[in-house]
Order: structure tokens, then C-alpha cells, then sequence
């Protein structure tokens, strides 16, 4: 079983197509930004910070095998590929922060006389390259920040219980995982009693893949049906929720796969603490509030099939948005790669450029 959802090598990209997991383990590959956009799309490969890198390795593999004119040729089909890419999924922001990034890069190279255009090339590259290494180690980061934060949560040794909400581990990202990764480095301390993770209707992220990931990583897990979370909390004395995020708006409220908010209410009725975990590439500061959010609505399809049988009566109507809206009220805290900050302490960390 591979649990590494992205393969660059030798300027080849490939994905492990999860649409098959966890029945078959298959790599696919991508040969440019036209497929990257096509593996994002259909969610071969998902998960806020694997799509960015996706479609940022998707733009590298194009860019190696194209000759240019021009630095400012270069820098313009940059420009048109990033947003063509950033149009893959609405909803999760890293990929849309870091087309921003990269198309700010490309202008500086272009405008820099002292750069020639093989080195335009190569510092652009190189910079899309270092994205792989740079998230596993913010989710080694938010694992030891989120872990420590849990663990204040009960006395002495005392192990831990947690619930978990679609996938966020190494399927998601390019290793290890943001809420997966703080539950994964729970495991490691060996504080970790238990974990649960929702099946995640519709697309069943939490049955196919993040169970694939904690019995690949023998954990102590059990699966429960997204409607069982209440009656989780009333009798499992549960010591924290930790989930992802798609994307963090500057007053904290917080999109994620659908069914968190749901989660976050009923978590609040029962006094257990809920947490985001996500990278500051998640956070998108130029939106006020959750309010202003694009809400991806997908298919009916993922509603009403199981693969190729259908469980739904022909003939009903079905609204099918994929993620939701916490407001930042019932957020404990988010765990970052640089610490754990309260929703509203978050303007305060951009000002003083904390990003
Ligand atoms: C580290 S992944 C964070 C989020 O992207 C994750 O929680 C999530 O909602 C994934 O949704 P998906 O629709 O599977 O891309």
C-alpha cells in the first residue's frame, strides 16, 4: 500500500489516482498544467494543499520541456497557466495563493535585468520544487504544535481521544498530514488511545482514504457513519475534534469538507474542544468573513451512486455542496506550523507580517 499521493522525480509528476482507493493503487501520470487541471477537477488528487502542489508540479513539467522567446513570454503564459489552474476547484485557497506568489515571482525575474532567461527558468522551477519539502515540514510542525495543545487538554500521562473529519493526511498533502499529522504525532508520543474518523458523505474521504492511511500506520481507529457524532460525544468522552481546512477567512471562520460545521455544534454542546489544523497557506486574508467563501457544489452523481450503483430513488433532486462554513465562535483554536492562535488573533499576526 503507498500512502504517497505525489511522486516527482526526474521531472516526472505523478498521482496515485484516489478516485480507485483503497481497492487499487494506481499512479497516473501528469504530463502538464492541461492534466493537472483535469486530476484536480475530477479529485484524483485532493486536498487543499495537494492540489496547489499538484498544480504547481503540473506547471513545472510544462515549463522544463518549453523553449521561450522572451522572459516576458515566460512570464506571461506563467501568468494565464497559474489561473487557469486556480479555476481547477473554488473552494480551497492555497492553490489560488500560490498562483499570487509564483505570477509576483515571475514579474520580479522578468523586470530583473540581471537575471538572463535559462536563469528566469531555473529560480522559478526550483521555487515550485522546494513547495514539496516545505509542506511536510509545516505538517511536522503542526503536529507537534497541535499535539501539545491536545495533550494540555488532560492531566498528567493520560492518553487521549479524538475525532477526525474527512482526509487531511499524507493523501491530502505531500506527507504526513495537518489534522492527520497532529493525530499521527499523538500516535508517536503514544498518547493516542483512540482515534475516529467520520465516513465523510459523499465522497467518503474518511472510509476510503483516511482509514486506508491509519490501518496502513496501525493506529487504533474505528469508522463511524457521519450521523453517529453525537452519540460519539455522549459516550466516548472524546478529548478533542481536529480537522482541516480548505480555507481560513482573516476573522477565522473556517471552510472545510462538508459535515464540519455540524461537528463543530455538536462539539460545542458538549464542551470538547474543536480544532482547525491547517498551514498559514490556507488562510486567505483578503476575505473578511466565511460569508464571502465560494462553496464548490459537485455532482449529483457523488450522492446518489456507489461507484457504479445507484443507492438513491430515480428521479430526486439533490444539492450536493462539498464543504461548509464553521463559524470562527466554535473554533478552539488553529493549529499552525508556527503556533496555535485563538480565531481572532489572526488579523494581528498579518500585520506584523506573521504570515
Ligand atoms: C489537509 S487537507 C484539508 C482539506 O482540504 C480537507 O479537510 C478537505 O476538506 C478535503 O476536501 P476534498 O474535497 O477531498 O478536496
Amino acid at each position: 500500500m503507498s500512502l504517497r499521493a505525489i511522486k516527482y522525480e526526474n521531472n516526472s509528476l505523478e498521482i496515485l489516482d484516489q478516485l480507485l482507493l483503497p481497492a487499487q493503487s494506481k499512479y497516473i501520470q501528469v504530463k502538464g498544467v492541461e492534466d493537472g487541471w483535469k486530476v484536480i477537477n475530477k479529485m484524483q488528487v485532493r486536498g487543499a494543499p495537494a492540489i496547489a502542489i499538484v498544480g504547481c508540479l503540473s506547471l513545472a513539467v510544462e515549463l522544463k520541456a518549453e523553449k521561450f522567446d522572451s522572459k516576458k513570454q515566460m512570464r506571461q503564459e506563467i501568468e494565464g497557466k497559474l489561473n487557469y489552474l486556480v479555476s481547477s476547484r473554488p473552494t480551497a485557497v492555497n492553490m489560488k495563493i500560490a498562483a499570487e506568489e509564483l505570477i509576483d515571482l515571475a514579474n520580479q525575474l522578468s523586470k530583473d535585468e540581471a537575471v538572463t532567461l535559462d536563469e528566469m527558468k531555473s529560480k522559478f522551477l526550483k521555487t515550485i520544487e522546494d513547495m514539496l519539502a516545505k509542506d511536510i515540514a509545516d505538517n511536522r510542525a503542526i503536529g507537534k504544535y497541535g499535539a501539545k495543545e491536545i495533550l494540555s487538554r488532560v492531566s498528567g500521562d493520560s492518553l487521549v481521544r479524538v475525532l477526525t473529519h474527512c482526509n487531511t493526511g499524507s493523501l491530502a498533502t505531500a506527507n504526513y498530514g495537518t489534522a492527520l499529522g497532529v493525530i499521527r504525532t499523538l500516535h508517536e508520543m503514544k498518547r493516542l488511545e483512540h482515534v475516529y474518523c467520520t465516513e465523510t458523505r459523499p465522497y467518503n474521504q474518511g472510509a476510503r482514504l483516511t482509514a486506508y492511511e491509519l490501518v496502513h500506520d496501525k493506529i487504533p481507529a474505528t469508522l463511524i457513519v457521519d450521523s453517529m457524532v453525537a452519540a460519539l460525544m455522549k459516550h466516548r468522552n472524546i478529548t478533542a475534534v481536529v480537522v482541516g481546512a480548505d480555507r481560513v477567512a482573516a476573522n477565522g471562520d473556517t471552510a472545510n469538507k462538508i459535515g464540519t460545521y455540524q461537528i463543530a455544534v455538536i462539539a460545542k454542546h458538549h464542551g470538547v474542544p474543536f480544532y482547525i489544523a491547517a498551514p498559514f497557506t490556507s488562510v486567505d486574508m483578503s476575505i473578511p468573513s466565511g460569508d464571502h467563501i465560494i462553496i464548490e457544489e459537485r455532482p449529483d452523481r457523488e450522492m446518489t451512486h456507489v461507484g457504479e450503483h445507484r443507492i438513491a430513488a430515480k428521479g430526486i433532486a439533490c444539492w450536493n455542496p462539498a464543504f461548509d462554513v464553521t463559524p470562527a465562535s466554535l473554533i478552539a483554536g488553529i493549529i499552525t506550523e508556527k503556533g496555535v492562535y485563538r480565531p481572532e488573533q489572526l488579523k494581528g499576526l498579518f500585520a506584523g507580517g506573521g504570515s
